[in-house]
């Protein structure tokens, strides 16, 4: 998959290169969970009908972020995993649309004319809810007017599981709940967190639980505090664990960012600086201040058999 960073507006250079028949699914896509999916799975069918690339256009940063609307809080997904994610869908290119202030007053009118039809979208695919241009006032049905012969539109209706839409708001409060087995089952995977291990208070070997703490590479979605079976992805190799998301009240009065901490089970490496992927797995409890270290100590030992035992 070929990603490309694309700026309003589009460059003839730009077109030169990449406006062709295509067929492309629009949208914000954080989370890339199951709705997300069949609307991109639709869009890969149809460029297989049609003979043509996929596409997929999406903006970053997300318009929330960038709107400093109150409701912001982090990427399910940011560009890192989306990119992975798409590109083994088959997705053939991504368009990643700068979203800034300027951007935010393009209109409906001048995103189809100005970026969709040069770009020789041929075949549009959105989601039901798809909104777009200043203030989203254009829908699907702005597409269908002014696309008109050049260009069709396909939308994909919500999809549902259990009864209830998938949406990446529900996945966002599941993961602030604590309710990790909806949020994979929406997200049709385990929820991730990526980051780099730095210096943490040198504390956890002392207490025979060494942690590696990280550092996060993006703005994610920050799951609710407390610990976590884990598995995760170290050079090359995937290991369980155990994590604390938390301000370890134990030790702290008050912090204010939660630090992400995972203790390896079979591990005795030095890893600061290096990279790790972390899949949260299971839930196991909230995070406690406890009375005495020692007490800390033998709640992290059942910590660890009971996420030796959900992780199989
Ligand atoms: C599985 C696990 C559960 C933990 N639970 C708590 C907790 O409930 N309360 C708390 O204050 N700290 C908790 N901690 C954090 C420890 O206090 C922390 O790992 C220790 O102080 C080492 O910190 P350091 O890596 O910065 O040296 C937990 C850590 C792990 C690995
Ligand atoms: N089983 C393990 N799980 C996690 N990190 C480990 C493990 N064994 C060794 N380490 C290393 O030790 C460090 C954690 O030790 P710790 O005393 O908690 O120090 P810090 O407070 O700097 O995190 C990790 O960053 C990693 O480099």
């Amino acid at each position: 998959m070929i990603t490309v960073s694309l700026s309003y507006p589009l460059s003839d250079e730009l077109l030169h290169q990449w406006g062709r028949s295509q067929v492309t699914a629009i949208g914000q896509f954080d989370g890339l969970h199951l709705g997300h999916a069949s609307v991109i799975r639709k869009a890969v069918e149809l460029a297989r009908e049609q003979k043509v690339p996929v596409s997929v256009m999406t903006f970053h940063p997300h318009p929330k972020e960038v709107m400093k609307k109150g409701d912001y809080e982090g990427y399910l997904t940011p560009l890192v995993d989306k990119q992975d994610i798409l590109a083994d869908m088959g997705v053939d290119v991504l368009y990643i649309l700068r979203f800034d202030e300027d951007f935010s007053k393009v209109s409906p009118e001048a995103f189809i004319t100005d970026i969709l039809l040069p770009l020789q979208i041929q075949t549009a695919v959105v989601g039901f809810d798809f909104r777009f241009g200043y203030r989203g006032a254009g829908h699907e049905h702005t597409l269908r007017e002014l696309g008109g012969e050049r260009m069709s539109v396909h939308t994909v209706p919500p999809f549902e599981l259990d009864g209830e839409k998938v949406s990446s708001s529900s996945i966002r409060r599941a993961l602030q709940t604590g309710d990790l087995a909806h949020a994979s089952r929406w997200l049709g995977r385990s929820y991730h967190i990526r980051g780099t291990v730095m210096d943490g208070e040198k504390r956890g070997r002392t207490i025979g639980f060494p942690t590696a703490n990280l550092k996060l590479d993006d703005t994610y979605v920050i799951p609710v505090k407390g610990v976590y079976a884990v598995r995760a992805l170290v050079g090359e190799r995937w290991r369980s664990g155990v994590m604390n998301v938390g301000v370890k009240p134990t030790f702290h009065e008050s912090v204010l960012n939660p630090s992400f901490e995972v203790h390896l089970f079979d591990f005795d490496q030095q890893i600061y600086g290096e990279p790790v992927l972390v899949e949260l797995h299971h839930y196991i409890r909230p995070e406690r201040k406890f009375s005495s270290v020692d007490e800390l100590i033998t709640q992290i030992g059942n910590d660890a058999q009971t996420a030796k035992k959900l992780l199989g």
